[in-house]
């Protein structure tokens, strides 16, 4: 019986052999001539299943809305486990801090951790899938596709589509908030030759220490910025109260050197904010310019130096042959100029000054809120009175030259002297008012030349002796 038995075994496995191996045989056969089996396959096994587990998967993929935009959700998602689970995940990557001293750790790919919710266990994935690789294309690689998987008991659904999901995503943007260094970016080129581009905005991490303390300007002036700045931070719900959306726009215009730059820097560190520095002379056309807009996320600064100069807003339009096949239909139809970059004309940018209305008041640029736009000027009556009307530009600011009050606040950053107390003071008050000096002459003349050789005294001497010119 035993030799029976034995034997039969014997038998059994080598059917079970010889069944694998015209299984393998077969399979290529089979799947040249029913090419989208394996698609069929995956889809009944999956439907099986899901038809016996009592399991839940919800996928939050990296990029929504056609791959415009990265996903809201899967960036906080990301930060949420980069918090609270990563205690458990044995697969981990480092990023640096806020701070630049400290590492952030979060989750790597493939790799799952468990989460607790109300007594309901949930599971976290990170995938990566990468596209099919074509070697014999010239083009580059798109980039691989990311999400997040989470898989939850079916008997917990309510719980977790009612509440955690809401936890999740609240507790995450907190907490990218809190991690984030704040960032500068700087609009890329247009498209390279093979029409490929990774992202619209490259970035560094924003450090300029220009704050609303160290601004030489005149005070109740600084005073009625901030106030604004404050109005506009929580004012969230008279916006929405007012059908609004949640932005503001700022005009800064003034002479070379008095500190419109320098107000940008004090007005993002002051509101925590990141920037985004739009070169418009590289953008090129409407639909660009509209994509760059949505690429921006809230808590954030648009900002357009030089506006006179990347506009052309004297009407004179220069005469291409192409001109009519080319031109964007949003601009061509209102006879409003296009950017002029300087110089090479072949890689004239083609946005256009309603382009850039639209881009500022626009249905468009409510997307998302919480948006200040300013644009900065040298020239402001060069400027369209439509793009720097009340509503686009609410608030206009004049940075103008260095008052007895801007220079005192330069004084104390640059000398440590505090409260006018200097001989010479009286005499710059006097003379401050007869000169027109900007505020980075007199903070150039107040800069230490060669180490400790020149002494407070020195150097207010020097700005005196500059006034007297
Ligand atoms: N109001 C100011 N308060 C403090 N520093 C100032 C001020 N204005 C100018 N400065 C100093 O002068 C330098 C140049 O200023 P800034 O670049 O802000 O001028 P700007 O108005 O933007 O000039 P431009 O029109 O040429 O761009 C700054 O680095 C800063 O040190
Ligand atoms: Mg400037």
């Amino acid at each position: 019986m035993t030799a029976s038995g034995i034997g039969d075994g014997e038998k059994g496995a080598a059917a079970l052999w010889s069944i694998a191996a015209s299984a393998m045989f077969l399979w290529p056969l089979v799947y040249r001539y029913f090419p989208g089996i394996q698609y069929y396959l995956a889809k009944y096994c999956h439907r099986l299943v899901s038809l016996v587990s009592p399991y839940i998967h919800i996928t939050f993929p990296e990029f929504s809305g056609e791959r415009m935009k990265r996903s809201d959700a899967y960036a906080a998602i990301e930060s949420y486990l980069a918090a609270s689970c990563t205690q458990s995940a044995t697969k981990l990557k480092a990023e640096l801090g806020k701070d630049s001293s400290s590492l952030t750790l979060s989750m790597d790919e493939h790799e799952e951790v468990t989460d607790d919710f109300r007594g309901a266990r949930i599971w976290w994935t990170s995938v990566s899938r990468s596209p099919p690789q074509n070697s014999m294309s010239f083009y580059p690689q798109p980039d691989s596709r990311r999400y997040f998987r989470l898989i939850f008991h079916r008997r917990h659904r309510d719980l977790v589509v009612g509440s955690y999901l809401d936890h999740v995503l609240a507790a995450g943007r907190e907490a990218t908030f809190a991690n984030r260094r704040r960032k500068l970016y700087t609009n890329n080129p247009s498209n390279n030759w093979y029409g490929y581009k990774k992202s619209v905005w490259s970035h560094v991490t924003f450090t300029h220490p220009s704050t609303f303390a160290t601004m030489a300007m005149d005070p109740d002036k600084k005073k009625e910025i901030v106030a604004d700045l404050e109005a506009f931070r929580s004012g969230k719900d008279f916006y929405a109260k007012i059908g609004k959306p949640w932005k503001r726009g700022y005009l800064l215009y003034g002479p070379p050197g008095t500190g419109k730059s320098t107000m940008i820097a004090a007005i993002a560190n002051y509101l925590d904010y990141d920037i985004y520095d739009l070169e418009l002379t590289s953008v090129k056309d409407n639909t660009e310019l509209r994509k760059l807009f949505i690429e921006t996320t809230g808590k954030s600064i648009i900002v357009i130096e030089d506006i006179d100069c990347s506009l052309d807003l004297t009407g004179e339009r220069k005469k291409k042959k192409d001109d009519k096949e080319d031109d964007d239909k949003e601009g061509s139809s209102d006879g409003k100029p296009p950017v002029k970059p300087p110089g090479d004309n072949e890689k004239q940018s083609k946005v256009t000054l309603s382009g850039l209305l639209n881009f500022i008041d626009g249905l468009w640029s409510a997307c998302g809120g919480e948006r200040l736009i300013i644009f900065t000027t040298n020239y402001v009556e060069k400027l369209d009175p439509a793009l720097i009307r009340r509503g686009r530009m609410d608030k206009h600011i004049e940075m103008s030259y260095c008052c007895f009050e801007a220079f005192k606040v330069l004084a104390a950053n640059y000398l440590g002297i505090v409260d006018g107390e200097h001989r010479l003071f009286e005499n710059v008050r006097v003379l401050i008012d007869e000169v027109k000096m900007t505020p980075a002459d007199v903070a150039e003349n107040l800069m230490p030349k060669s180490g400790d050789e020149m002494n407070a005294s020195d150097r207010a001497m020097a700005v005196q002796t500059n006034l007297h010119l």
